[in-house]
């Protein structure tokens, strides 16, 4: 069984309070962004143990601890499942705040329930991916949704963006989750997110903020950079995706490559949501 895991895109992200947990409750409109990995599982030959193999860019960390091997191990807990020979191709950046480890996590776990006919409902899915990580469980069902808690309860948001031409710029810079937490002190949110995100596009520069961006800009002054660039070459709108660091504009019609130039080192994704 072969499978995308495409990343996603926060619209607006409020960090709102902290929990006993020690974890943050947060709100965001999260939506799938079509940047895909690339995850295969297979049934083992005969006599092989479960395997992972990789391509594609490199991910930090030892094999065993990789979100794929987990979401394996977690269904091995509570399934006969037989040895899995996996592979996974690394094409969206790390530590970028597209999510795209978590979407790994997730689409391994879909991936392994319909290849060895576990018959899990959605619901257990996302239960199950709850606990490989906060974003995981968005990507079990993968449209727009309002996201709140510890970003993995979810509202329908009716928010139909398909088609919207888009620009996500990578700046080579690897932010922790963690470290970009621990950088944001939890407030109120100023302005109410579903009711701004309902007005048009063009009025969300003034209510729809993501509040990682003030507090990691200070830090990383390549980030306000990015996002002046973005609406220099005529975004309607403009942000921080989740903890960075990358950096994505929505526009009315993407800009021709040459007005638009970014230094060596930056990875840069065209295309529509
Ligand atoms: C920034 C976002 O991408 C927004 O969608 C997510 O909140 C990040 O989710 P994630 O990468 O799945 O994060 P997790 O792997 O669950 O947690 C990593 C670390 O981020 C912090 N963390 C994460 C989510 C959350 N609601 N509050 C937190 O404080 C915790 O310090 C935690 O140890
Ligand atoms: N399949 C995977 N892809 C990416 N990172 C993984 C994967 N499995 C485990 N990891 C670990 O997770 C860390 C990346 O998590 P991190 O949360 O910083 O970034 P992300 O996956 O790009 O998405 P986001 O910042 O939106 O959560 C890596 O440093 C790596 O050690």
């Amino acid at each position: 069984m072969l499978v995308f895991p495409n990343a996603k895109l926060n619209l607006g992200l409020n960090v709102t309070s902290l929990r006993p947990d020690g974890f943050r409750n947060l709100e965001s409109v999260f939506v799938p962004l079509p940047w895909c990995d690339a995850f295969e599982v297979l049934p083992a030959p005969a006599g092989a143990e479960t395997s992972l193999s990789f391509s594609g860019l490199p991910i930090p960390g030892e094999p065993e601890t990789n979100l794929c091997r987990r979401a394996y191990e977690l269904l091995a807990a509570d399934f006969k499942l037989p040895p899995a020979q996996m592979h996974l191709h690394k094409d969206v950046p790390i530590g970028a705040g597209l999510g795209g480890g978590s979407a790994d996590a997730a689409f391994a776990l879909k991936a392994i329930n319909s290849q060895f006919e576990l018959k899990l409902p959605p619901e257990k899915l996302e239960s199950y991916a709850r606990r490989l990580g906060s974003d995981c469980a968005f990507f079990i069902r993968n449209e727009p949704v309002y996201a709140y808690s510890r970003g993995d309860m979810f509202d329908d948001f009716a928010l139909d963006l398909r088609g919207i031409p888009t620009l996500v710029v990578y700046p080579g810079l690897h932010i922790s989750t963690a470290e970009a937490y621990s950088r944001v002190v939890p407030r109120t949110p100023r302005h109410d997110l579903r009711q701004s995100l309902a007005q048009p596009m063009p009025a969300w520069r003034e209510t729809v903020g993501n509040d990682f961006e003030e507090a990691l800009t200070p830090v990383y002054p390549v980030l306000a950079e990015v996002k002046a660039q973005l609406y220099a070459a005529g975004a309607t709108y403009a942000s921080l995706s989740g903890s960075g660091s990358a950096v994505y504009g929505l526009f009315p019609e993407l800009p021709e490559a040459p007005e638009l130039e970014w230094p060596t080192g930056y990875t840069v994704w065209r295309g529509q949501l």
